[in-house]
């Protein structure tokens, strides 16, 4: 018996919980809020609160009403009975005027409860569980009031702050735009700097702190977070490798997760926020892509009126698994009838080198970077072609008359049933990997431990991380580099599960055991990570909670790169397969990419594309 259909379910939400589209979870929830509400409580009604909770779950913010009759079956085979059934959605005007006058959204009788929010916007009206609205709005409003002024900046005291940390202005350089980017942030309250991977937003991130220093004084307060430990801990190496180099930033900025720094408490609330700011004059939050809207929300909240905001990520990439894709939502915003800053002009002196509508972001304070420093050729055109969700031209690159154009073939597909290449890789991976652990070499080995990696749409399954880990241990055990199966052995890679402070390890860490014939330990083994520039090492006893790392979900690969990387595509029907995920999962890679699968399933990818609704992109007034 499937564990999502709830069978005590005899109402309206059945045949949609038979459908897949309502899960157990929404189908009770819908319930009980409706027993809560103390009102009569209709059909059309439940259905609604159902679709609200089922627009947070899949990491929307809310339903855009007119288009639920789009929302088909989600089964997990084709041969399903139910995949021909046609769902029986309301009316979406009749939904309107009966959720207008419903105590869900006026008010119930039992209490100050009021779940749901109606709302209408340029995309018609938009439904909301009323946390998310509030969340929302918070928000906008944050953002509005942020945008409505500027810090007062010397021009003249800014441009020779740029110039001394970037060296003068080179107009079409490789750094005009990085230039511009401190310029921007520099002069506004609220800076969102964008751009793909290896387009230098960290090279960034570390050089405009070294500008706000100048401005603001040695004494300046910075607060760097990421979504991710993770995360937090690569911006620090970064910052730190520059510093090491540099004599432009003197104050040492301490990079933490985003929870952390708002005071999380095990109980979900928060020690910070309206009444207990935080006090930085700048906040920096790395791999923004990652936030919800919960969290951003609370961080706004938290932040002074002067304090300086920077939200730096890559929009294309796959969102938090949460409500809300805050970061593409906000990148789309443009900033039309607000004025650029005069001090940025002059020293940016951006006429020319922005198209119109960045111009226009350029005022709403987004910027991009748009020049990959990792990579060119076919990778960066594969990913632009996905990122445009062009299909044809994504097979052209790759398998048609276009990929012979490219002096070294970087992209290629695999038939599922033809994988030979990959497991030559995978054998001269595994061979670098364990004469480099065993001749005790750190450095060697985290080299060889990134220089390959697969990755899978999936946790389980033939497709998914489970099959292809069994299949890469075959394949290494065969040709005789044994794998053992119990305990770590030297060679080994590792992933760590879950945040360790004490040893500042973090979920999504991945390291390798070494042999360590110096330590003290009695078995000989270490276990390495690298930190920027430099390593960092303890012994595998130290690891509370860590997995050997064979392959990996391409949604635990964001942040991370590999020199070449193998990509499975998923089953063709498979939700999961998007051009998000796809485009994440190519992206990873700093000089070649394998993908497995057919060419209708990497079709399929390009084609579809993750739905997240939100009411951040337009206006929305109450209906
Ligand atoms: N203007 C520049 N001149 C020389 N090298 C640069 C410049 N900008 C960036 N780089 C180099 O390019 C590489 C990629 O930069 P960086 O890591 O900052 O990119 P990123 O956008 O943060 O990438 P990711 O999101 O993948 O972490 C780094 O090695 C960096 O030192």
């Amino acid at each position: 018996m499937n564990a999502q259909v709830v069978a005590a379910e005899i109402g309206p939400l059945r045949i949609f919980n038979d459908a897949g589209v309502f899960t157990a979870a929404d189908v009770h929830v819908a319930r009980r809020v409706a027993a809560l509400s103390g009102a009569d409580i209709g059909d059309d009604e439940l259905i609604a609160i159902a679709l609200a909770v089922r627009a947070v779950r899949t990491g929307s913010t809310c339903v855009p009403l007119a288009t639920i009759g789009e929302i088909t079956p989600e089964l997990e085979s084709a041969e399903d009975p139910a995949a021909d059934t046609v769902l029986p959605w309301p009316d979406p005007d009749r939904l309107v005027a009966t959720l207008q006058a419903s105590p869900l959204v006026t008010g119930c009788p039992s209490g100050p409860l009021r779940p749901l929010a109606l709302m209408t916007s340029d995309e018609g009206p938009l439904l909301y569980l009323r946390k998310y609205f509030r969340q929302e709005q918070a928000i906008r409003a944050i953002l509005e009031q942020r945008g409505a002024s500027r810090p007062t900046i010397d021009p003249a005291a800014l441009e020779q702050a740029i110039d001394r940390v970037f060296g003068p202005l080179v107009p079409g350089s490789d750094y005009d735009r990085q230039r511009a980017a401190a310029a921007l942030a520099a002069t506004s309250w609220t800076t969102v700097l964008a751009g793909g991977p290896g387009t230098g937003k960290t090279y960034t991130v570390a050089r405009l702190l070294a500008v706000m220093e100048q401005l603001l004084g040695a004494d300046v307060r910075i607060g760097l977070c990421a979504p991710t430990g993770r995360a937090a801990a690569q911006m620090q190496a970064s910052i730190n490798d520059y510093r090491a180099t540099s004599q432009h930033l003197s104050t040492v900025p301490v990079a933490t997760t985003v929870h952390r720094l708002l005071g999380w408490r095990p109980d979900g609330s928060f020690g910070r926020g309206a009444g207990n700011r935080l006090p930085y004059d700048v906040v920096v939050v790395d791999e923004t892509s990652m936030l919800a809207v919960t969290m951003m929300s609370r961080l706004l909240e938290s932040l002074r009126e002067d304090t300086r905001l920077i939200l730096v990520g890559d929009p294309h990439q796959l969102a938090s698994v949460d409500a809300g894709a805050v970061l593409a939502d906000l990148v789309d915003r443009d900033g039309t009838g607000t004025e650029l800053p005069s001090a940025f002009v002059q020293v940016a002196r951006p006429q020319g080198h922005f198209t119109e509508a960045e111009e226009r972001r350029l005022a709403g304070g987004v910027i991009t970077l748009t020049r990959g420093h990792r990579y060119g050729g076919q990778i960066s055109e594969v990913a632009e072609a996905i990122r445009a969700g062009d299909a044809d031209r994504v097979v052209d690159l790759i398998t048609g008359p276009a990929a012979g154009a490219f002096e070294s073939r970087q992209v290629s597909l695999l038939a599922p049933d033809a994988v030979e290449p990959v497991r030559r890789d995978v054998l001269r991976w595994a061979a670098q990997l364990q004469n480099a652990a065993r001749a005790g070499q750190a450095g060697e080995a985290l080299e060889a431990l990134v220089s390959h990696r697969v990755l899978c749409a999936h946790r389980d399954g033939r497709h998914g991380v489970s099959g292809w880990s069994r299949q890469i241990i075959d394949w290494i055990t065969e040709a005789g580099g044994a794998v053992p199966r119990a305990g770590w052995y030297s060679g080994e890679p590792v992933l760590v599960n879950a945040n360790d402070a004490a040893h500042q390890v973090f979920n999504g860490d991945s390291g390798v055991v070494i042999t360590d014939t110096g330590g003290s330990s009695g078995d000989g083994l270490a276990v390495v990570f690298a930190r920027g520039d430099e390593i960092k090492t303890l012994h595998p006893s130290q690891l509370s909670d860590a997995s050997p790392v064979y392959a990996m979900t391409i949604h635990r690969s964001q942040g991370s790169q590999f020199g070449a990387v193998t990509v499975v595509l998923p089953e063709l029907d498979a939700q999961l397969l998007t051009k998000e995920l796809l485009y994440t999962a190519v992206t990873r890679a700093r000089h070649t990419v394998q993908i497995v699968g057919t060419e209708e399933a990497l079709r399929a990818a390009v084609g579809r594309s993750v739905q997240r609704a939100s009411g951040l992109g337009s206006s929305v007034r109450e209906l």
